[in-house]
């Protein structure tokens, strides 16, 4: 446990599974293969060869020592996993590497529950496609549902991965390009002011107010230490860190609302036509909202503006007179994956009541069963065992936990999910109702 480990909002505590050991039935299935698989020293000499090669299996360049220094510091809350050959000529170097920690997920309706956080998961290439990533995420989802996390959730490299484990992407991401010389701004103009800070401003502000604000947008988890920093340039490693400028927004009576970094790449053709990447908007108003993408929108000298990680369902498509001078690319993004159906549906609020036997398939055993979930006016659910003699009345719903876990924030319709043939139940309106959520859900990074 470190100073930079924040204590959850729930029942489980973050360093009890930081310490946990790993999933001994996936450390056998690795052993009977002549491999080790073990909880990495975060403060000892392993650290640096397991960073090494999680470096590598993202095909990126060998850190420096202040680097690996710097990481060490700010990774210090993740449980740090790695797979060891000992016939291999660098045995102190994993062959497969996995990271995971506690962090709070926002829920619809504003609660967090306590998530399994699974990141850096590589296999040396030397060694692929003898099942050690299957045993590894085995393993973490074991380990955190021994833990008691109701949930476990990540961001990926390639999509076609985690399904086979029972995730499924619950918050999809819109990446934007305004072509500005053809949109005008016809949001509201509102009555506080924009003006520049330093990037160490910008970092406090977007440390400060992005901890407020995502307590209100399902699918957000906390930043991990130092990762505002690489939103700022503010590491002191950071690479063209002179490129990035911060604005921030403040209300009529002075309190700061909202922040926001970015970058701009001159044109040197044409010098009226700059591109600008906004690197993170964070608003906690709407007056703060619309003041910042008026900003970037009625920029000189720029032709266009990119932004990444936004909501799907963004107001400014509404601030804008022509709605086609955005380009918006939707991707998967934020995938959670339900371990606790009870402790995980009793945490969100639904949309309308109703009740429901979920008949939940899941391929590893998490969550199997038939669930009665009653839901009520107010919008708050209680789940029990479905037996034999649940209401006649109760709709029924058979999916599969990647399914469900896909519904959880909201993000797709259970409707969607059956026309999909996703989903079997004999009233899909209903359980469209009761799953859906008034405001898109969204992770407005990667981790
Ligand atoms: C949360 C994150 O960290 S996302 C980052 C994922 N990592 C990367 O992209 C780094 C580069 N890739 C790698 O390191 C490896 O190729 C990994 C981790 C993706 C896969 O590791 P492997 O040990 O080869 O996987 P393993 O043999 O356990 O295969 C597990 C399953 O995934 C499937 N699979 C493995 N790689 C891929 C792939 N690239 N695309 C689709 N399916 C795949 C296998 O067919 C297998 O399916 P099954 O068990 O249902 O039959």
């Amino acid at each position: 446990m470190t100073d930079s480990m924040q204590a959850s909002t729930s029942a489980v505590d973050p360093a009890d599974f930081f310490a946990a050991p790993v999933d001994p039935g996936s450390r056998d299935r690795l052993a009977a293969t002549g491999l080790d698989y073990r909880v990495v020293d975060h403060d000892g000499s392993d650290f640096a060869a397991w960073l090494g090669v999680v470096g590598r299996g993202f095909l990126g360049e060998e850190r420096t020592d202040t680097q690996v220094a710097a990481i060490r510091e700010r990774s210090a809350h993740r449980r740090s996993t790695g797979v060891y050959d000992s016939t291999a000529p660098m045995a102190d170097a994993p062959v497969a590497t996995i990271a995971s920690w506690i962090a709070d997920l926002t829920v619809p309706g504003g609660a967090v529950i306590p998530s399994c956080a699974i990141s850096a998961v590589t296999v040396s290439p030397t060694h692929r496609r003898r099942g050690i990533a299957r045993a590894m995420l085995e393993g973490e989802l074991a380990a955190a549902a021994a833990a008691g996390a109701p949930m476990a959730m990540l961001t990926v490299s390639e999509s076609t991965l985690y399904g086979r484990y029972g995730f499924a992407p619950a918050a999809l991401s819109a990446e934007w390009r305004i072509d500005v010389k053809r949109a005008s701004w016809i949001g509201p103009i509102p009555d506080g002011r924009v003006d520049f800070v330093t990037r160490e401003q910008a970092r406090e502000l977007l440390g400060t107010i992005h901890d407020r604000r995502r307590l209100s947008t399902a699918g957000e988890i906390p930043m991990q230490p130092g990762g505002w920093d690489g939103y700022t340039g503010t590491r002191p490693d950071a690479e063209k860190a002179g490129s990035k400028r911060a604005v921030r927004y403040a209300d009529a009576d002075g309190e700061v609302r909202g922040v926001a970094v970015y970058t701009v790449t001159e044109n040197h053709d044409d010098f009226t036509k700059a591109s600008v990447h906004v690197g993170y908007l964070l608003a906690e108003t709407d007056d703060a909202y619309a003041a910042l993408w008026r900003f970037f929108v009625e920029l000189d000298l720029v032709a266009e503006v990119r932004a990444g990680e936004l909501s799907v369902d963004e107001p400014l498509r509404w601030m804008l007179s022509d709605q086609r001078a955005a380009t918006v690319t939707v991707m998967d993004h934020q995938y959670v994956r339900i371990l606790d159906v009870k402790a995980a549906l009793e945490a969100r609020t639904f949309g309308a009541a109703g009740e429901f036997v979920l008949d939940v398939a899941d391929p590893l055993g998490h969550t199997t069963g038939r669930w009665l979930l009653r839901v009520d006016g107010e919008g708050r659910g209680t789940v029990s065992r479905a037996d034999d003699d649940a209401p006649a009345w109760a709709v029924p719903i058979a999916l599969g936990i990647a399914e469900l876990s896909a519904a959880y924030l909201g993000g797709v319709s259970i409707a969607t999910l059956a026309a999909a043939g996703r989903v079997k139940t004999t009233d899909a309106a209903a359980a469209a109702r009761t799953f859906g959520w008034h405001t898109a859900p969204r992770l407005s990074f990667w981790y």
